[in-house]
């Protein structure tokens, strides 16, 4: 069946249907020439990864030890686990209790957001990428956020009847952590702290993806999200308890701890542009699963649509040997999708 048909149904339903027996082949997209095998043989022993903890709390950001401990992270890992980001354990369980609540509604329900099927935003799966390239083993809801007027409100939810409240809530107070987050990364850097929010731009772009990963019978042959790097300035990544994502180190992929309270804050690639290197965008991908349904919250902090950016001045010097790296974008999203598509990085087009 073709990539086009395929998207058209969901993740979901065909394992509810108990169709999976005849598992369609643009979906496998791992160990293919072991498809014929034993079952059991399949080689994710999981490492998990000591990702850096940092305490966002305004006591200690600014800290030079905390500081120091971010710009580690983020130089070397490309991502840190945040804590003490003035987000409630309550309003965490809650948008994490909507999202599964959402997903877990009959397919009718589900359905009045979908998306088409070559669209990005509202209910499905990703538009279809180029011929040959794998389809990941998950359904999304993708939703406009911020700037408000950008919201297209039909795509939201209103079952469960909490859904849009509990959401707004969590994403107000997302928004508040991007200006944080935005400023200790400059600070870190010894950079003026508003250096980067001045790049991303009063309309930044906030946009929420809802992942949800069904189990698959077949976790060696499929991906819940085949590996990438993001388009966005960073991304915050709410996880629930069960493990999946991965990220790629030193040419290993390591697991990230399900740290329930956390929030996974990952460098795209557009941070790795305005930092000129100094920070590196993490490639990650999502591992299925033969026993447990596995949600996420990934929220991207994009700069704004028709805005330039590019290496601060601060990370250039050319006399001390910290030459220019990265060209100035605009758009970079467009080009980055094309890459996607074809399973490939987009870095490329702004390196130097
Ligand atoms: O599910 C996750 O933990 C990661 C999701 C992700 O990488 C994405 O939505 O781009
Ligand atoms: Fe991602």
């Amino acid at each position: 069946m073709s990539a086009e048909k395929l998207l058209a149904k969901r993740v979901q339903d065909m394992v509810l249907r108990g169709e999976e027996d005849q598992l369609p082949s643009p979906y496998i997209c791992r160990n293919k020439d072991k498809y014929e095998d034993d079952h059991d043989d399949h080689d994710d022993d999981v490492h998990v990864a000591p990702i850096p903890i940092i305490d966002l709390n305004q006591a200690y950001v600014d800290h030079p030890e905390q500081l120091q401990s971010l710009k580690l992270a983020l130089c070397s890992w490309g991502c840190f686990q945040a804590i003490g980001h003035g987000i409630s354990s309550s309003i965490l369980n809650n948008v994490r209790k909507v999202v599964k609540e959402f997903f877990e509604q009959p397919m009718e329900e589900k359905n009045k957001y979908a998306k088409k099927v070559e669209e990005f935003e509202g209910y499905g799966g990703d538009p279809p990428p180029e011929e040959g390239q794998p389809l990941d083993w998950q359904d999304r809801l993708c939703l406009e956020v911020y700037p408000q007027h950008r919201r297209n409100l039909h795509f939201w939810p209103q079952n469960p009847p909490s859904f849009r409240e509990v959401l707004e809530e969590y994403m107000g107070k997302i928004r508040l952590m991007t200006e944080t987050v935005s400023k200790a990364m400059a600070r870190c850097l010894h950079l003026e702290e508003e250096c980067f929010l001045n790049q991303f731009g009063e309309e930044a772009l906030i946009q929420a993806r809802l992942n949800y990963y069904s189990p698959s019978r077949r976790p060696d042959l499929v991906m819940g999200l085949k590996p990438h790097a993001d388009n966005s300035g960073y991304t915050l990544i709410l996880q629930d308890e069960v493990q999946g994502l991965q990220i790629l180190k030193d040419g290993k992929w390591l697991t990230v701890p399900a740290n329930t309270q956390a929030i996974l804050v990952l460098l795209g690639d557009q941070m790795e542009i305005m930092t000129n290197g100094a920070f590196r965008s993490s490639v990650h991908r999502v591992l299925s699963n033969a026993g447990k349904v596995r949600t996420s919250i990934a929220v991207f902090y994009t700069p704004e649509p028709g805005k330039e950016i590019g290496p601060v001045d601060g990370l250039i010097n050319e006399e001390m040997n910290k030459p220019r790296m990265y060209k100035h974008v605009k758009d970079y999203a467009d080009q980055y999708w094309e890459y996607y598509n074809k399973g490939c990085r987009a870095i490329h087009i702004a390196q130097l």
